[in-house]
């Protein structure tokens, strides 16, 4: 019945793809996995054998801070695709470019400032065999020992006592990325032909924007991307710490400023505290203006937007794998806001959220400084989701930001402005590349899997779904407890070693799979 169910949300949703779907897949595919035993009974042993090396290419990778969103970083991200063009050549990749994107659109401090490069390469070119492209990104979050990290974040740490490996990117996006060298390297080391035709699209401003991606993107889809039969994407975490997943949809991402100005300079708060308006504190209040503590959002025409839930929608959350305990372990505390699943799971994939991330030019330090911040900047973001439009979206905010701002009657100014946006994204979970996985999960993992959509976002995926014509698989290696943004990033050594077994064995599933 629940299959039945799946099918009629498929095909009733005709263009538009089902909300959510959360039973295990149905592998009704003519691929068996007894032709393919031989192949893994050679690869998977030797990815268990190349482990410490595959360890220590990951090590190097981490130890480059490829934060996009530092300016003064930039130098280490273009370091990082150096690092990887290098290793991609000692693999035997060929046709091995680093595409510039020109300067970074404002807002930016730099106004010369260059978008680090993509890096693009092909491994195989034969024309009997299927072209995967894969995407991952090399520049990661910011982090400082200081935000409370256990050890040096841009220190890849193994950590024995828990078989994790810890370090910014390790889940997010290096440990992932770097797996797919690493089934490259495994295939070549055991004398195994490589089953697809691969490209890599690995770029350095997911963090940040993707900007300038998409128009790489459509420029390269008859060049560079000619001839890509699917395009795969490791880049999100399973929903759990047990079960693995398949992913077909994810959030999309807005991000603002508002900046609120005043006087020329930072001031002594003695000399003209209470006789002058305070940016931050009018900042402060149009921030309170967005959203409420129990997670409302408070801008008028954002709700309208949503697309309803249906009934049948409602059946879907019941049967996936997800407890209230596991959000409060992944949080590391007892801080939900719902307490039933589908409430949790419905708000994290199927509603917007408005999340305030901090304040640029606001005294933010240990000690007691007595300054009035002469101009700050309030970061924030909306995560959207089926069917808002971005620029009405960026009109709502824009507006109600200036409303706020007015009802103070404050004699600062008040600039509220999109920094990027990346569009949200939901797939048919059932298609060649999602059933490959599905076989490709059971044989490494015994157990087919979920199949979760993603409240985080990944800005492109849409863009490489329409640009090239093709399906998009995001193939998650990480758990949901990795602290991907957070403290502690990790990735668990058992992730990424299976991790790399599976991309290799989705990748012969696949190759043997009679529709593209
Ligand atoms: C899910 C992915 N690994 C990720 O972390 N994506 C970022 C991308 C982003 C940054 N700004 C806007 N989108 C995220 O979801 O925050
Ligand atoms: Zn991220
Ligand atoms: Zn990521």
């Amino acid at each position: 019945m629940f299959v039945n169910l799946i099918n009629k949300l498929i095909s009733t949703s005709a263009k538009k793809p089902p909300q959510s779907i959360a039973r295990t897949v149905s592998t009704t595919t003519t691929m068996s996995p007894a032709t393919l035993q031989p192949i893994f009974d050679k690869l998977f042993p030797k990815v268990e054998e190349l482990k410490p090396d595959f360890i220590n290419v990951l090590k190097q990778a981490v130890e480059i801070p490829a934060v996009s969103g530092d300016e003064s970083l930039r130098p280490m991200v273009v370091k990082k695709a150096k690092f990887l063009a290098s290793q991609l050549e000692s693999l035997g990749f060929h046709d091995i470019q680093l595409k510039e994107l020109g300067t970074q659109p404002p807002p930016v401090n730099n106004t010369h400032l260059q978008l680090p490069p993509v890096v693009l390469s092909r491994y195989g070119s034969d024309p009997a065999k299927k072209t995967v492209l894969v995407y991952g990104h090399y520049d990661v979050q910011p982090a400082q020992r200081e935000d409370g990290w256990d050890t040096e974040p841009f220190e890849l740490v193994v950590d024995e006592a828990t078989q994790t490996l810890r370090g910014r990117g390790s889940t997010d996006d290096t440990g992932p990325l770097t797996g797919w060298l690493h089934v490259v390297r495994a295939h070549k080391e055991a004398g195994i032909d490589f089953p697809v035709n691969l490209i890599t699209c690995f770029e350095g401003m997911e963090e940040s924007g993707s900007l300038g991606l998409e128009e790489l993107i459509a420029k390269e889809a008859s060049n560079y991307f000619k001839g890509v039969d699917a395009v795969c994407i490791s880049d999100n975490y399973w929903l759990g710490t047990k079960k693995p997943v398949l992913t077909y949809g994810l959030r999309g991402c807005n991000y603002y400023q508002v900046t609120v100005s005043g006087p020329k300079a930072d001031l002594h708060s003695g000399v003209f505290g209470g006789i002058i308006a305070e940016p931050m504190v009018d900042l402060v209040q149009v921030l309170s203006g967005l959203v409420d503590s129990k997670g409302k959002i408070l801008i008028d025409g954002i709700d309208e937007m949503v697309a309803p839930v249906t009934e049948k929608e409602k059946e879907i959350y019941e049967k996936i794998d997800f407890s209230l305990e596991e959000l409060n372990e992944a949080s590391g505390s007892n801080t939900a806001l719902y307490t039933s699943k589908e409430d949790i799971l419905m708000h994290r994939w199927r509603y917007p959220s408005l999340s305030v991330h901090g304040v640029e030019g606001a005294f933010y330090g240990q000690g007691a400084k007595t300054v009035i911040p002469a101009k700050v900047s309030g970061k924030f973001s909306i995560r959207t989701v089926p069917d808002m439009d971005s620029e009405k979206l960026t009109k709502l905010v824009v507006d109600h930001c200036n409303k706020s701002f007015a009802k103070l009657g404050s004699p600062n100014t008040c600039h509220a402005e999109l920094i990027h946006d990346g569009a949200y994204w939901v797939s048919d979970p059932f298609n060649a590349q999602f059933s490959a996985a599905a076989e490709a999960t059971k044989v490494v993992y015994g157990v087919e899997p979920d199949l979760t959509r993603e409240g985080g976002s990944i800005p492109i995926t849409l863009t490489f779904e329409q640009e090239l014509k093709t399906s998009v698989l995001l193939l998650p290696m990480g758990r949901g407890d990795d602290g991907a943004h957070s403290i502690n990033e990790k990735l668990d050594i058992s992730n990424f070693i299976n991790g790399i077994k599976l991309m290799g064995a989705y990748l012969h599933f696949y190759a043997q799979s009679p529709e593209n």
